[in-house]
């Protein structure tokens, strides 16, 4: 085995492995070369040749049952602090991003961080992603391992693009709020398609940096689609989060493939900003720590006929006994420095949970 991904669908209770026997994953230049294709995709947030768009070939496909254990409930993890360099590198950012943002360059930002914890020990990558698919009964799951990207581990609530070969679905999802004491035990919506809870206000801009995502998917995908239908936002739980959320359905227009369609959306909005080519490349000298798969997408493509592509959020890489924790929230010229930042850590709890009590005080 040379590559291997192993990932488990929301609400689903057993998990898929795919794995490459030989050689190494398929580099492919465009997003337009998944078209037809079949394997599992690993994307980065900008196609470089230092991180390419990889296809790991299907060689073995195995399908298990996750454990129904509850041990992960009382796990204590010590005490998290961030570092003060991490804070001040932060700040800048935001600064660069908010006057971009005042002078009218950008609609919408997403500023995003990197954060490293030092283990005790090496990590045990598989025995995460199975914690993490208890944790996270309502996220995509999925550990990647491949020598061109290293290794990752995802438990993302936000679908870039799913489907089997007729009906298409994608989702615009932004706006947060920590779930915080009693509330973190609210669960909405408890199963895959059960009515959302309506009694969770969001403020005004909240609902705009949604808005703006939902507009740009509907935007984008009307040339390529048809039959395209679209929700009201609603009120989703990722964790120890919510969000909003809008779905959209469709079908490919003739002529249309897959990789077009991901052409045009990636990177959303919900993970770039405003105009989205201008964003991207600002956000990439922007930012000081270089997002690499983060924000990105990945998930199986035609695997058994059926497409399950993810954002890469709420996720981590990991290096031996390092891991790297990343996460970003949508700014606007109202958005407030200390605020965006507790964003980043409410989103990064979610990985921090998942390492739990082998994270060290040094
Ligand atoms: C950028 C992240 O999340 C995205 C940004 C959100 C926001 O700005 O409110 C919410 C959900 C995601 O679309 C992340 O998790 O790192």
């Amino acid at each position: 085995m040379t590559a291997r991904a192993l990932f488990r669908l929301p609400y689903s209770d057993t998990y898929t492995i795919v794995e490459q026997g030989s050689g190494h994953p398929e580099e492919l230049a465009a997003y337009g070369a998944l078209d037809g294709r079949e394997g599992f995709v690993i994307a980065p947030f900008a196609i470089t040749a230092a991180e390419p768009l990889l296809l790991l070939r299907p060689d073995r496909i195995e399908t298990r049952r996750t454990t129904s254990e509850t041990e992960v409930a009382g796990r204590a993890r010590r005490k998290h602090g961030a570092d003060a360099a991490d804070r001040r590198a932060y700040a800048g950012d935001f600064a660069r991003c908010h006057s971009q943002l005042l002078a009218g360059r950008f609609a919408k930002l997403v500023l995003a961080r990197r954060a490293t914890e030092r283990m005790a020990r090496r990590v045990d990558a598989e025995q995460l992603f199975l914690r993490a698919c208890r944790l996270y009964p309502r996220m995509f799951v999925a550990l990647v391992e491949a020598q061109r990207c290293g290794t990752w581990l995802f438990a993302t609530p936000e679908r870039l693009l799913s489907g089997t070969s007729g009906r298409w679905h994608t989702v615009a999802l932004a706006g947060t709020q920590r779930l915080d004491g009693d509330a973190a035990r609210f669960d909405c919506p408890p199963k895959p398609h059960a009515p959302a809870d309506e009694t969770i206000a969001w403020d005004g801009k909240n609902r705009r940096e949604q808005r703006i995502v939902a507009d740009y998917i509907a935007d984008t995908l009307r040339p390529l689609t048809t039959g395209l239908s679209r929700s009201e936002a609603r009120t989703v739980r990722a964790g120890n989060v919510i969000h909003l959320r809008t779905d959209f359905d469709f079908t490919l227009a003739d002529g249309q493939g897959i990789g077009n369609v991901i052409n045009a959306l990636h990177p959303t909005p919900a993970v770039c900003g405003l105009p989205k080519d201008e964003a991207r490349r600002f956000l990439t000298t922007a930012e000081h720590s270089p997002r690499s798969y983060y924000s990105g997408f990945m998930g199986p493509l035609n695997i058994c006929n059926e497409t399950h592509l993810y954002v890469s959020l709420r996720c981590m890489a990991i290096d031996g006994d390092s891991c790297s924790l990343y996460a970003g929230g949508g700014l606007l010229t109202d958005s407030i420095e200390e605020q965006e930042w507790l964003e980043t850590e409410a989103k990064m709890e979610t990985m921090r949970n998942v390492i739990g009590d082998t994270v060290t005080d040094e």
